[in-house]
């Protein structure tokens, strides 16, 4: 196991569902990731979907030393570089390419690509990765298309994200080849504008409970 794949392991494993958050308000950061912790969800992904994200991620990295915040929707080595100097831990990216693959080759901040046929696996395998997001996990053919990836690939670890539910994750938790779940329903973009931060920490409970 590479030493990236080690630390993906440490983080990964400590916890059964990543929330994939979006903030539009970088006021929002720091009690949304206080509520997500205090609910047993500390490890979350921070989506480079909006123009406060980069901040969100300094921010949160910053003041709420109990969260371990990574950032997702990676497309590109410079926004991998970003996300890595404004604190992330860990960098999540939807799909895999050769130049973030080479971005993330010999960095202390593991990558989590995404990578769904048989030869995007082969892909990121070759660059020596163990962990792999599976993306959009329903929609692609869920647990079962997952299972069928387990002898082919033993070894390989897969955090299926889209779709993914409190009424479906337990689908993909009991496989062996699946590692977590990413999932935005934890904090639905709805109770973050609404700053009900309570039921913010509530689902995160139901959620640590899996
Ligand atoms: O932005 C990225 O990097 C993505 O890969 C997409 C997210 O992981 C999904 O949008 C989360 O899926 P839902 O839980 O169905 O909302």
């Amino acid at each position: 196991m590479t030493s990236g794949s080690a630390r993906m392991k440490s983080l990964l494993g400590q916890q059964k569902v990543v929330p994939v958050i979006k903030i539009d308000d970088l006021e929002n950061a720091v009690p949304l990731a206080r509520a997500l912790a205090s609910g047993g969800l500390p490890l979350i992904e921070v989506t480079l979907r909006t123009k406060a994200a980069l901040d969100c991620i300094r921010k949160i990295a910053a003041e709420v030393p109990e969260a371990v915040v990574g950032a997702g929707t990676i497309l590109s080595p410079s926004q991998f570089d970003e996300a890595v100097s404004a604190g992330s831990k860990f960098i999540v990216s939807p799909g895999v390419t050769v130049s973030l693959l080479k971005a993330a080759e010999g960095n202390d901040v593991p990558l989590l690509p995404g990578a769904i046929t048989p030869g995007e696996i082969m892909l990121a395998r070759e660059a020596g990765l163990d962990f792999l997001k599976f993306f959009p996990a329903e929609q692609a053919g869920g647990a079962d298309f997952i299972k069928s990836l387990a002898s082919p690939f033993a070894g390989i670890s897969f955090c299926p994200t889209g779709g993914v539910s409190l009424a479906n994750a337990s689908s993909y938790l009991s496989l062996p080849n699946v590692v977590c779940v990413g999932g935005s329903w934890v904090a639905p973009d709805k109770l973050v504008a609404a700053k009900d931060w309570e039921a913010i920490t509530q689902l995160a409970r139901d959620a640590a409970k899996l």
